[in-house]
C-alpha cells in the first residue's frame, strides 16, 4: 500500500482489512474496507483519523509516512474526528513512537476517549468554528456532526484547498488499492464503489440519518473541493457526487426510495414458495423491478442494502409454532431496529391449522415504530388454490402502481 499526495501539502495514508473479517463482528466484507487517515503538512505536521490496532495496521501505517519521507515524531497534532476504535486504535502504539503532539477532539470524544483508552497524552477539545494554523497556508478548521454514527463526531476542514476529513461520513466499503481517487477511477468502479457505499449507510449509519440530514445541511456552507472519508475511495474529481449520493441514502430513510421492491421469503417445505412466481409477475406487470432474497440464506447486510433502497417490500413466509417462520422474524426484527420505515408492503405465506405469522409480524411493525403499509395479505391453507395465485398476481401488480406512484421521484443513483 503506498501513500499518495490528495493535493498541495495533503497527503493519503491507508491500510486495507478484510474479507476475512466480519466489521463490527456482523458486516462481511467480501471486497474489503479501507482506512483512511490523512497527512496535513503546513509548517507543522497534523495526522487526521487512524487506523484499528489489528496486527500489522499501525505498521502499515508508520511505513507510509517513510515513503514519504516524513518521521513519525514530526507529528504536531492528532485529528479524532471520532473515537471509533477502527479510527483509534492504533493511537497506544503511536503514543509510543512519537515525539510532542497533542490531540484535538471534541468535548464527548474526551470523555470517550478516557473510557476507551488509558493513554496519558495532552487533548485539546475542539468545537465547531475553531481552528489551528499550520503555519505555509495550512489551516484545519472543526465542526461538529454529533450522532453521525457516534454522538462525538466532527469532520476536519482545510480551507485553502477545500478538503473536508469527513470520517465516517462518505464513506463505503471496499478495499483500496493504489489508485484511491475517484478521478483514478472509470465509470464501473466508481459504481462499485456507490454500491459499496450503500451497503455501509445502510448497515453502519442508516441509524444515524437525522444527524446526517443536520451535518449535511451545516457542511453546505463550506467550500468542499475535495472529499477525504475515512473509508473508500477521496473524492477530488466530484466530491458532488458522493455528498449527493448520502443525501439520497439519507433521504431514503423517510420509507419512499427508488422504484423498487425487495422480496424477501422464506419456506420450509415449498408451499410459501409457490406464491412467488404470480407475486412476481405481478409486480414486473407493474413495470418495477424487484430484487430477491431468500432467508436465513442471505445475509442481513445484503438484505438491508436492498430494502433501504426500495419503496415496497413483498414478504413471503409460513407459519411456524403459532408465529412467524423465525429467520424472518430475526430480519425483520432488525430492518425494525435499523430505523426502516414506512414502506410498501404485501404480506403472503403458508399456514397449517392455526396460523400465526401475521400477528407476530403485527407485532413487530409496532414494537419498532415502523409505520409500515400494507395491502390486505393473500394467506392460504397448504398450497395456494388458482384463486390465491391469481390474487397474489393483482395485489403484486397494486403494491408496483402504489410504489411507482410513492417512489422518489428525482433518482440519480
Ligand atoms: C415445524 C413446523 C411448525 C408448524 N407450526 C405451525 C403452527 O403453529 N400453526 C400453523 O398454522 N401451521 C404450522 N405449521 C404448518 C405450516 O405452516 C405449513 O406446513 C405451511 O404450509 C408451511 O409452509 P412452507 O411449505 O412454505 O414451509 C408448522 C409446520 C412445521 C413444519
Amino acid at each position: 500500500m503506498q501513500a499518495s499526495e490528495v493535493t498541495d501539502g495533503i497527503y493519503r495514508l491507508s491500510a486495507n482489512i478484510g474479507p476475512e473479517i466480519l466489521f463490527e463482528g456482523i458486516w462481511p466484507l467480501p471486497h474489503g474496507a479501507s482506512m483512511n487517515s490523512f497527512l496535513v503538512k503546513g509548517e507543522q505536521v497534523a495526522i487526521i483519523d487512524g487506523v484499528c490496532d489489528w496486527d500489522g495496521v499501525p505498521e502499515t501505517l508508520y511505513a507510509q509516512f517513510e515513503q514519504l519521507g516524513m518521521r513519525i515524531e514530526d507529528v504536531r497534532y492528532v485529528v479524532i474526528n471520532h473515537t471509533e476504535p477502527d479510527h483509534t486504535g492504533w493511537l497506544k502504539s503511536f503514543a509510543n513512537i512519537a515525539g510532542n503532539f497533542e490531540v484535538l477532539i471534541t468535548a464527548k470524544g474526551a470523555e470517550l476517549a478516557k473510557a476507551f483508552y488509558d493513554l496519558d497524552v495532552p487533548l485539546r477539545v475542539v468545537k465547531s468554528g475553531d481552528s489551528v494554523d499550520l503555519g505555509n497556508g495550512k489551516k484545519l478548521v472543526f465542526e461538529e456532526i454529533p450522532n453521525v454514527h457516534w454522538p462525538d463526531t466532527m469532520v476536519t476542514y482545510e480551507p485553502s484547498t477545500g478538503t473536508l476529513f469527513a470520517c465516517d461520513a462518505f464513506g463505503t466499503f471496499g478495499a483500496m488499492d493504489d489508485a484511491p481517487y475517484d478521478d483514478q477511477l472509470d465509470e464501473a468502479q466508481l459504481q462499485f464503489y456507490e454500491r459499496e457505499g450503500l451497503r455501509y449507510y445502510a448497515n453502519i449509519v442508516a441509524k444515524f440519518s437525522i444527524p446526517v440530514c443536520k451535518a449535511l445541511e451545516k457542511l453546505q456552507g463550506l467550500d468542499v473541493r475535495i472529499v477525504a472519508p475515512g473509508h473508500g475511495p477521496v473524492w477530488r474529481k466530484d466530491p458532488q457526487r458522493i455528498i449527493r449520493l448520502y443525501e439520497r441514502f439519507a433521504a431514503f430513510a423517510k420509507g419512499p426510495a427508488k422504484p423498487k421492491v425487495t422480496l424477501l421469503w422464506g419456506s420450509m417445505y415449498g408451499n410459501t414458495e409457490q406464491a412467488l412466481a404470480p407475486l412476481l409477475e405481478g409486480i414486473a406487470a407493474g413495470g418495477v423491478e424487484t430484487v430477491v432474497h431468500q432467508v436465513p440464506q442471505s445475509h442481513i447486510s445484503d438484505i438491508l442494502a436492498s430494502v433501504w433502497e426500495s419503496t415496497g417490500v413483498a414478504l413471503a413466509m409460513p407459519t411456524y409454532e403459532y408465529m412467524m417462520f423465525p429467520p424472518m422474524a430475526e430480519v425483520l426484527d432488525e430492518l425494525g431496529r435499523k430505523g426502516i420505515k414506512n414502506k410498501l408492503t404485501l404480506r403472503t405465506g403458508s399456514y397449517g391449522w392455526s396460523g400465526g405469522a401475521q400477528k407476530e409480524l403485527d407485532e413487530i411493525i409496532v414494537r419498532h415504530k415502523m409505520n409500515w403499509c400494507f395491502l390486505e395479505p393473500v394467506e392460504f391453507r397448504g398450497a395456494p388454490v388458482a384463486d390465491d395465485l391469481q390474487m397474489l398476481r393483482q395485489r403484486g401488480e397494486e403494491l408496483a402502481r402504489q410504489v411507482k406512484e410513492n417512489a422518489l421521484a428525482d433518482n440519480p443513483n
